[in-house]
């Protein structure tokens, strides 16, 4: 297990720090990975992190440092996210786009050009035997909503979690590109339905975290076997101090709910580091973005943090705020391995019922290793009940079909439950009529027997009020009784 690689970045001054607040800045650098911060209160603090990338450094050092070893990785089908978190304004998405996706020069290009030329290039390198596919995706969370980027229609994307995939975007846009020219193209048609809009601190401020997903996926001919691997590029937004941004109306109501979806992160980070190797609840359900990067924080993926801050004195709260974040995350053990999924194109090839069956069993088998062997049993009876087991061409298959017959005998168990309730309260009210008609009866006793002692006088009256209190309906019996009484 290795520890996820966090690294700082500190953009330029920007010309309304240094017309408003001068020169100051709140960082003294002592090396590449080492330098000395100082607060409000001018007291120091030393930060160390994996890289830190001062404000003459080039967009080309993040991304060789950071991006490139997580792109060969995705490559060779081992999981890999890059996240930029910080203040609003700290230079998250120049980090990620540079100051425009399609019209930087080369020495602006953001992570997600270079990234998306590493892509192609390491393909490109790779052994002639594999065929490689290439997919693109690009979701936002904006006011707790998944939003498809590349299919605005789909403005509420659920996640769903697959042992073998992991989390998955349900029906999320998933596009192929050939070239580094297509992908940009559908990078930019993305990028331009991205929620922005101004604050005081950026003129053009993402109100929305973006998440941008490269799948590589690659077929080896000669074993059927196919391997895939995400490499995701996460753009946050900004955390902002409503109070010293004066966010009113729409803009505050986007900044509460990115505050309280970064608090959601922290918990996340704050629960992965707190008890290392005590089983501890992890709340990733507690926001979609935690959600979405449950794997790239707890599981399968390398994982690189950007922390990008202000270097004005006049944000240093913000800004180390962001760094001690970066050092929480420091302590996160990633354990990212390759993903690898055997084919069955029995259904393609036509093949024979045998090999149905093997593959049946080496499925079974799979399976068998990660279950206990009471839950196999239950599955085998369970497909064999519904009649399934018959075509299983991957272990996802068998894995969707085992959740399908959850998912029914759930519901048969439940509709049971509910009309076993009628049952009960159907019961219940017969119940109540029968104990009425008992009391009833009873009084008839004793009115009989009051009758006899008294004579007929008030009997009649008596009568017809119990008639009316338990609506009985006098057994042939009785009426004959009654009458001789009479
Ligand atoms: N390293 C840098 N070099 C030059 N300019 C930069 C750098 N980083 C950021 N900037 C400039 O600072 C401004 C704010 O940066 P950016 O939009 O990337 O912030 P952000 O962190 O994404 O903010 P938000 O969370 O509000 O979207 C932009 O005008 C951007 O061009």
């Amino acid at each position: 297990m290795s520890n996820i690689t966090v690294c700082a970045r500190f953009r330029p001054l920007s010309s309304k720090e240094k017309t408003n607040f001068g020169n100051s800045v709140c960082i003294r650098g002592i090396d590449s990975e080492t330098f000395i911060f100082k607060d409000e209160k001018e007291e120091e603090f030393k930060f160390c992190f994996d890289r830190v990338f001062y404000e003459n450094s080039e967009q080309v050092d993040v991304y060789e440092f950071l991006a490139l070893p997580i792109i060969r990785d995705a490559v060779n089908a081992i999981n890999g996210t890059i996240i930029t978190y910080g203040q609003t304004g700290a230079g998250k998405t120049y980090s990620m786009e540079g100051p425009d996706i399609l019209e930087s020069d080369e020495h602006q290009k953001g992570l997600l050009q270079r990234a998306v030329n590493g892509l192609f290039e390491c393909i490109k390198s790779s052994e002639e035997s594999v065929k490689y596919t290439l997919k693109f995706s690009m979701v936002e969370i904006y006011m707790e909503k998944v939003r498809d980027l590349l299919d605005l229609s789909k403005d509420n994307i659920q996640i769903k979690e697959s042992r073998v995939q992991g989390i998955l975007l349900s029906g999320v846009t998933e596009i192929s590109i050939s070239d580094p020219a297509e992908a940009m193209q559908s990078l930019s048609s993305g990028i331009a339905n991205r929620a922005v809009g101004e604050t005081q601190m950026n003129m053009a401020s993402s109100r929305s975290h973006c998440i941008y997903i490269f799948t590589v996926q690659q077929e080896l001919n000669r074993v059927k076997r196919v391997k895939e691997g995400k490499f995701v590029l996460v753009d946050l937004a900004g955390s902002e101090k409503v109070e010293k941004t004066g966010a009113e109306g729409k803009v505050l109501e986007e900044a509460k709910t990115i505050n309280k979806s970064l608090s959601a992160l922290g918990n996340v980070i704050n629960a992965l580091t707190c008890s290392p190797g005590k089983a501890n609840h992890i709340p990733y359900r507690d926001s979609k973005l935690t959600r979405i990067l449950q794997d790239a924080l707890g599981g399968n993926s390398r994982t690189a943090l950007l922390c990008c801050c202000s270097p004005s004195s006049s944000n240093a709260p913000e800004s180390l705020s962001t760094l001690r974040f970066g050092t929480r995350a420091k302590h996160i053990k990633a354990s990212p391995r390759a993903n690898s999924r055997e084919e069955n194109s029995a259904r393609d090839h036509g093949a024979s019922y045998a090999t149905k069956v093997e593959s049946s069993e080496r499925i079974l088998h799979q399976l068998r290793e990660r279950l206990d062997f009471e839950d196999v049993k239950l599955l085998e009876e369970l497909f064999t009940l519904e009649g399934i087991f018959f075509e299983p061409n991957s272990v996802e298959d068998l894995e969707l079909a085992y959740e399908d017959v959850t998912f029914r005998t759930i519901s048969s168990l439940k509709q049971a439950v509910e009309e076993l309730t009628c049952t009960v309260e159907e019961l219940n009210t017969e119940n109540k009529v029968l104990k009425s008609r008992m009391a009833a009866a009873q009084r008839i006793d004793v009115l009989l027997k009051e009758t006899e002692e008294n004579g007929n006088a008030s009997f009649l009256h008596k009568i017809s009020d119990l008639r009316k209190l338990a609506s009985v309906v006098w057994p042939f019996s009785v009426v004959k009784i009654l009458k001789s009484k009479l």
